[in-house]
């Protein structure tokens, strides 16, 4: 039987940094065409120029990695061991999580938190609502209701990556939140009028008063970068 013949890739569908490789994606920042090796390749590049920017670390630094299991928190785990050897950072990573007690959703998040573990050979530390507080979040939803259950569940979440990073001798807590989330929080922030919290939400590092925790978000203004 006749080998079958591969289709030439038409040139407008060439991965525009390589012209090599066919495209897999149009970035939607700046609808530029990319093979998954490039794109790859200019996204650890942005948030390995936010980190020089912002000098989110210095070396010898022990961070926590907020690992709720999601997928932005799983990327901002891979790309900052992929960075801390390539631009050797010397930073000691670690992974945090909450389990804020919520069955059939974070328990099971935390499995993924633990293949994580395994894969970034990194140590894991695991801290619940129920040994910080004495409730779980089903508990607090059971007596409050489920209306303002996101309130409760993200100040005592926040409070609770502080707490876990503390017992852990660690003062700087990384999470995920990416341009989606600041610009959830802006928003949040204008139609509420609180102009002292709109100005940190744009910040990609905040320290809250009293806190001794530095808290950091390197996906915050990733879409700041142009084209490369
Ligand atoms: N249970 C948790 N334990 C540890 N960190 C958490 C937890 N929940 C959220 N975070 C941190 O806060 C960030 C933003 O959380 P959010 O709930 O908005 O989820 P998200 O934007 O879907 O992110 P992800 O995809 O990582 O879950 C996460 O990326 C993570 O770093």
């Amino acid at each position: 039987m006749p080998e079958p013949t591969k289709k030439p890739v038409k040139v407008s569908q060439l991965c525009e940094l390589c012209h090599s490789r066919k495209a897999v994606m149009k970035r939607p920042k700046n609808l530029q065409k990319l093979c998954k090796q490039c794109f790859f390749h200019v996204f650890e590049t942005e948030i390995h120029l936010t980190i020089k920017k912002e000098q989110l670390f210095h070396k010898g630094e022990r961070v926590a990695i907020g690992a709720s299991g999601g997928k932005d928190s799983t990327v901002l785990a891979s790309i900052l061991k992929t960075l801390n050897e390539r631009y050797n950072y010397g930073l000691e990573l670690v992974l945090l999580s909450i389990d804020e007690g919520i069955v059939g959703y974070r328990d099971d998040s935390l499995a993924t938190v633990k293949r994580n573990q395994k894969q970034y050979e990194m140590p894991l530390e695991i801290v619940s609502y129920r040994d910080l507080y004495n409730w779980t979040m089903d508990e607090i939803v059971a007596c409050s209701g489920i209306k303002s259950s996101c309130t409760y569940c993200g100040v005592l979440r926040r409070q609770a990556l502080d707490r876990g990073a503390l017992k852990l001798g660690i003062y700087h807590v990384v999470t995920g939140h990416n341009a989606d989330d600041m610009a959830e929080t802006v928003l949040m922030n204008l139609l509420r009028g609180d102009t002292a919290r709109l100005e940190n939400s744009v910040n990609v590092t905040t320290k809250s008063s009293g806190s001794p925790i530095k808290r950091s978000k390197p996906f915050n203004v990733a879409e700041e970068f142009g084209k490369y």
